[in-house]
């Protein structure tokens, strides 16, 4: 069985060099950590050797592209490596442009390969098992014993072994010394399996709000050539009046905004007057279900890349939210 392994990078592939943490390892260096299993045959992929931080979204489709590539030319299942600081970005496009059962899991490291109690090759071999287990789970990310859907994850702790949960759907399976508790297989996902990846998709900025903000941020996005903006509200996704006139001004100028939740939690819903959703709403605003900023981010840009002019964003960010059938 043929297993590619990818890897971009960060802390997974890092050792202390003089001027902090960089990536010193690379995919043969995380072969090399992986204990010999009888039938799966590892080839490796050296993608890049970046941290997550410095990496764009073209870095990421390009990822998502030589992942597709590793499936074409026969592979069973693919892991691929990287940083976590913004893996769930990369997560959330694998989570579309991969099937819903696809053998696809992204896995890192919070602490680096240098340390003696590093997590890195025990997430890798982890990664594998999952990759390779008997019903596949579809495309996920694990870490810490817990794998979570790649469309679910989001990085919830700086520095905990266990760094990515899967929100309100849970854990796709739990993993322990290779034996694979599957719990759930992803309902939202794969709706852009059948498309080809682009090399990039159009800006989308996001704007968290807090006490008191005015509409600065929001109009110098859209100042800035932003195609959609993505504001994290407050609770269940309400703003001001400052706020509002800045969305009224964005959407006037045909710029699709979505509201999501600063609290990371719950559904947002156009409830309240005094600048709050219902006003969003009025003003032409997409409430984002419980999509979190970053992740809201994401599937805006997808949609804005993937929809006709005709039909807009709407439909398509509303399919991302609530499961719809692929495109
Ligand atoms: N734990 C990590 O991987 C963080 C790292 N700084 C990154 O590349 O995202």
């Amino acid at each position: 069985m043929r297993v590619s392994l990818v890897s971009t990078g960060g802390t997974i592939a890092s050792r202390r060099g003089e001027l902090g943490l960089e990536v010193a390892d690379d995919v043969h260096d995380l072969v090399a950590s992986l204990p010999t299993t009888t039938g799966i045959q590892i080839v490796p992929v050296d993608f890049s050797g970046r941290p997550s931080y410095g990496l764009s979204i073209a870095d990421m489709l390009a990822a998502v592209r030589c992942v597709q590539a590793e499936f074409d030319s026969g592979s069973y299942a693919v892991v691929l490596t990287h940083g976590t600081d913004t893996l769930e970005e990369m997560a959330f496009l694998c989570g579309q442009y991969f099937p819903r059962d696809a053998r696809l899991v992204l896995t890192g490291a919070q602490r680096a390969a240098d340390v003696p109690d590093g997590d890195g090759a025990r997430n890798l071999a982890d990664a594998v098992a999952v990759a390779t287990a008997d019903v596949p789970v579809g495309p996920a990310i694990v870490m810490g014993g817990t794998a979570v859907a790649a469309i679910e994850g989001r990085k919830v702790h700086t520095s905990s072994l266990v760094a990515f949960s899967g929100g309100a759907a849970g854990a796709s399976a739990l993993v322990e010394a290779g034996v694979l508790l599957p719990l759930s297989t992803p309902s939202r996902g794969g709706l852009l399996a059948d498309l080809p990846v682009p090399d990039d998709l159009p800006r989308v900025d996001l704007v968290t709000l807090s006490a008191g903000v005015d509409g600065t941020h929001l109009l110098a996005s859209v100042e800035a050539g932003a195609r959609g903006i993505v504001v994290e509200a407050f609770g269940s996704g309400n703003a001001n009046t400052a706020t509002l006139e800045a969305v009224q001004t964005a959407v006037g100028k045909g710029i699709p905004v979505l509201i999501t939740s600063r609290t990371r939690n719950g559904v947002v819903r156009p409830v309240y007057g005094d600048g709050g959703g219902a006003d969003l709403e009025r003003a032409g605003a997409i409430f984002a279900g419980d999509l979190t900023g970053s992740r809201a981010r994401i599937a805006l840009a997808l949609a804005l890349a993937h929809s006709s002019a005709d039909d807009g964003v709407a439909p398509l960010v509303h399919r991302m939210i609530t499961a719809g059938a692929p495109c």
